[in-house]
């Protein structure tokens, strides 16, 4: 649905050039919920502005849904800009407009017919669940449902395509959840292709389908959700993962068991029904090995199960090989944090 290639985007200042995004290229599938998560500072509100040319790009390409956004102006870029709906942090309502009339907004400029455009706000009202509030100004609003009808006025013209920039920044957890769950339901009903800018690895891991790590104007890991999270390529992917997954042991456990004979401490990672497999008491009896457990956690990946175990197991060295190749044999991510001495 998105293609992005090569993408550079400088500014330049007083102060001298800074580039803000340099040589990203990224193919977004259609139908996906593709997080792109950094740090302050790491180009993504610049991403995704370059995705809609509210931002023109230094050089590169930007296809969406096979046209080449960047070498379109005037009335073809407006035109192709019906095809991308954007939400954003602080929701951006006109304050002297009723709910109805903002989310009528984009249609009017559009030139819809009055009758079609009440039909339309109609429909889209029902689908934020916002039918109560259609006379209600921005001001009368909570931040959820500022954000809904930000959502309502971004479907207007019917995209293929939602760019969301920090869409839940400004919200609390609870109201975060649910505008998430909105989306998803939106993605799944009208197969929109959403695109999620984020600095919280909690939107991720709640919704999106894939995701890429920027930081200093790069891409420096994507890939599923899943993968990224079993598998974290980049320091700065562990670091984000670590804030929804905590498994960091204290300094002072690991200097404890660092002076135990025959030991060791590992990290095992599940996903899916593995979650809920008897793995450790398998692992036990087979292995014949003692373990003790540090830490461990569930959650979930979307919807998939998501698990961390993090054990000292004790025993010979055959019997720690052993229990290495029974964990491997189960097809289990294992990771060793302090070797045996
Ligand atoms: N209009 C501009 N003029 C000059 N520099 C800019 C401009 N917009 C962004 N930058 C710089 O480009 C870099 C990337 O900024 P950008 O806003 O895209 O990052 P971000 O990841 O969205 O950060 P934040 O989450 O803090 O908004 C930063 O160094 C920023 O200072």
């Amino acid at each position: 649905m998105i293609q992005i290639k090569q993408l550079v985007k400088k500014y330049s200042s007083r102060q001298g050039t800074v580039t803000a995004i340099d040589d990203v290229s990224l193919h977004i599938p259609p139908g996906a919920i593709y997080g792109i998560i950094g740090l302050s500072g790491a180009g993504k509100s610049t991403l995704v502005r370059c995705l809609n040319l509210l931002e023109k790009p230094t050089s590169g390409q930007i296809m969406v849904a096979g046209q080449d956004l960047t070498k379109l102006s005037g009335k073809a870029l407006r035109q192709a800009r019906q095809n991308i709906g954007m939400i954003f942090q602080h929701f951006y309502l006109l304050q002297s407009r009723t709910v109805t009339e903002n989310i009528a907004f984009p249609l009017e400029i559009a030139g819809l017919p009055k009758k079609e455009i009440m039909v339309r706000v109609k429909e889209l009202l029902h689908l934020v669940g916002l039918e109560d509030k259609a006379l209600a100004y921005p001001s009368q609003l909570s931040g959820g449902q500022k954000q809904r009808v930000g959502i309502a006025r971004a479907l207007a013209t019917k995209p293929q395509v939602l760019l969301c920039d920090e869409a839940t920044s400004a919200l609390d957890p609870q109201t975060t959840l649910s505008i998430l769950n909105l989306l998803r339901d939106i993605n799944q009903n009208l197969g929109l292709t959403i695109v999620m800018i984020t600095h919280e690895m909690k939107v991720i891991k709640e919704i999106c389908t894939d995701v890429a790590v920027i930081h200093e104007a790069r891409i420096v890991e994507y890939g599923p959700v899943e993968s990224v999270f079993i598998q974290p390529q980049s320091e700065i992917g562990r670091e984000f993962i670590a804030t929804v997954f905590p498994s960091e042991l204290p300094a002072e456990l690991l200097r404890e068991f660092a002076t135990h004979q025959d030991s060791e401490i590992i990290r095992i990672q599940f996903l899916g029904s593995r979650a809920s497999d008897p793995i450790i008491t398998d692992l036990l009896r087979t292995c014949d090995v003692r373990a003790n457990i540090l830490y461990g956690s569930i959650d979930h990946l979307r919807s998939t199960l998501f698990g961390t175990l993090t054990l000292e197991l004790q025993g010979t060295p055959e019997q720690l090989e052993g229990a290495h190749h029974y964990l491997a044999s189960r097809e289990l991510k294992v990771e060793v944090i302090q070797g045996a001495i």
